[in-house]
């Protein structure tokens, strides 16, 4: 993905809102790309320029060699949201199967689909079960699998587990990690979380607000292969510290 020079200026009432000023950026395939910063950056603004739910004002970026429009009609991408969002008079298998129902799959591919990747998110045994059955980070787990479904190249993620405790969300950050390693699926996720974005990312953008602009880009250098212990080393340290001196340096207090 490719992101030069783009802005997007909001006008409000109270005047226009520079939620995005001159983002230039690479994303190659296969890369775990996380967006941190603090509250009214951009992150999702960002997020959502790349699914096309918002249209920059200058700049260009283009999605897997097409236009962001171009994209989301191919059904390039997978979207998962803060919360999960799925519909509660479905069962989990149901809501999985309500995008592959929209492309026209035959019953028999919908099936096969579901199975997988419910099996990926380790939620095999729950097809059955309505949404409120299951606890919050089931749900997240069952909304990662139906944009999975789809089979995009590409999933967006916006803090999908910034609503769970801690405990909740290592495992989820660990189960994410070993999705994507055995996918291979390029990732760009919307976080607040500095050990998060360290642990899942192979590229961290920090971002500032007024007018939301990129702040630094790190590559990681840590292994693509990694455990939760991981966050306990020196190498890990080093990057999350860099990551923190970003958010602060970027950061008004005024807020
Ligand atoms: N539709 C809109 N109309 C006007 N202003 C908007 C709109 N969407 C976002 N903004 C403004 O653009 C800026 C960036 O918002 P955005 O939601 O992208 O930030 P964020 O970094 O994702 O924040 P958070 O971490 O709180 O989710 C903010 O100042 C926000 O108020």
């Amino acid at each position: 993905m490719d992101i030069e020079k783009l802005s997007l200026t909001f006008q409000t009432n109270d005047g226009p809102v520079h939620a995005l000023s001159d983002i230039d950026l690479k994303i190659e395939e296969g890369d775990f790309v996380s967006f941190i910063g603090p509250s009214g950056c951009g992150k999702t603004t960002l997020l959502r320029v790349i699914a096309d739910l918002e249209q920059p004002t200058a700049g260009t970026i283009s999605v897997n060699g097409m236009s962001p429009n171009e994209a989301r009609l191919a059904r390039a991408y997978g979207y998962v949201f803060q919360a999960a969002a799925l519909y509660p008079w479905r069962t989990i298998e149901n809501n999985i199967a309500l995008p592959l129902e929209i492309m026209g799959l035959s019953r028999a591919e919908q099936r096969e689909r579901i199975q997988r990747n419910m099996e990926l998110v380790n939620l095999t045994g729950f097809e059955k079960k309505y949404p409120w059955q299951l606890s919050g980070g089931m749900q997240q787990r069952a909304s990662i699998a139906r944009a999975l479904a789809v089979e995009p190249d590409l999933l967006l993620m916006d803090e999908p587990f910034g609503a769970l405790d801690e405990i909740v969300r290592d495992h989820l950050n660990d189960q994410l990690h070993q999705l994507w390693e055995k996918t291979n699926k390029t990732v760009v996720f919307v976080t607040h979380s500095i050990p998060e974005a360290v642990y899942l990312s192979t590229k961290i953008v920090v971002l500032c607000p007024r007018p939301g602009r990129i702040y630094d880009v790190i590559e990681s250098d840590l292994p693509r292969s990694r455990t939760l212990d991981i966050r306990e080393s020196p190498e890990f340290l080093k990057i999350a510290h860099r990551v923190r001196e970003g958010l602060k340096a970027g950061h008004s207090y005024e807020d």
